[in-house]
């Protein structure tokens, strides 16, 4: 069976001062419906770009990506924007929120494009922002949350429409350990509801929540590790603090 992303020699080089940055470089890739898989590596490797291909951020240079069975490389920036409002929820470094707009408002903002109600929009909403321990912040501007405040309400906003993917990149780099803990309940919710994972992680104990890991250097995939009744977590930190160091 197909999964929901796949990849086929999916490459993707800048220009650099002599030889071309390989930043991708022949990744071939399954991803199955409901699986999480996290994705690490040295700082370099690509695997920022490995997400921006597979969300369309970025173009490639060879090599397709394949989401639930569609062609996506060559699709316009307007289809783009439409499959990632509807069925690609991304949750990047930074968090881009709308300055103007509350955090509740931010989080909406997806639903109501979709055509949601109003008030079944600000339900959702206001669910996921408890869920993340940031309610008490929905009527604030996004200048007057914390980091880790803004990335939760950029979280919400990717989960508001509850898409078949979410792609995350450092989804708990400013977080401290209790609420790390928040995100990764709601990775596992995830998982129960057939939603699909693919996140790029520092956090061991973020990379070992997920199904799957995947180790990248230099622009490929060089481990492939099943974590679900597979190895051992312990084992797998073990082995992600030895490479780390
Ligand atoms: N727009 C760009 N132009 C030129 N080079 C780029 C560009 N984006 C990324 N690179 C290069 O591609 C390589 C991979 O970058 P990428 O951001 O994907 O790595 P990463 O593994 O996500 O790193 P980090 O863990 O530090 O975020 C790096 O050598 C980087 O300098």
């Amino acid at each position: 069976m197909s999964g929901i992303i796949e990849t086929a020699g999916l490459s993707r080089f800048y220009p650099g001062d002599g030889a071309p940055v390989r930043a991708v470089d022949g990744v071939d890739m399954s991803v199955a419906e409901g699986e999480s898989v996290s994705v690490m590596g040295p700082s370099g490797c690509g695997k920022s770009t490995l997400l921006h291909l597979v969300g369309g951020l970025e173009r490639p240079t060879a090599g397709t990506v394949t989401i639930a069975g569609q062609r996506v490389d060559g699709l316009s920036e307007a289809a783009w924007a439409r499959l990632r409002r509807r069925s690609v929820g991304f949750v990047f470094q930074a968090f881009h929120l709308v300055d103007e707009l509350s955090a509740v408002e931010n989080v909406e903002l997806p639903a109501l494009l979709v055509g949601t109600s109003r008030r079944a929009a600000r339900r959702r909403a206001m669910e996921l922002l408890e869920r993340l321990g940031v309610a008490d912040r929905a009527t604030h501007l996004p200048d007057r949350l914390s980091g880790g405040q803004q990335q939760r309400v950029a979280l919400a906003r990717a989960l508001v429409n509850e898409p078949v993917l979410v792609l995350a990149d450092e989804p708990t780099g400013n977080l401290d350990s209790h609420a790390t803990g928040e995100i990764l309940r709601l990775f596992a919710g995830l998982r129960e509801a057939r939603q699909t994972l693919l996140l790029v992680t520092h956090d061991p104990r973020v990379a070992a929540s997920a199904d799957r890991l995947l180790t990248m250097r230099d622009g490929q995939i060089v481990e492939d590790t099943r974590l679900d009744g597979g190895l051992p977590r312990q084992a797998v930190l073990a082995q992600i603090a030895g490479w780390e160091a």
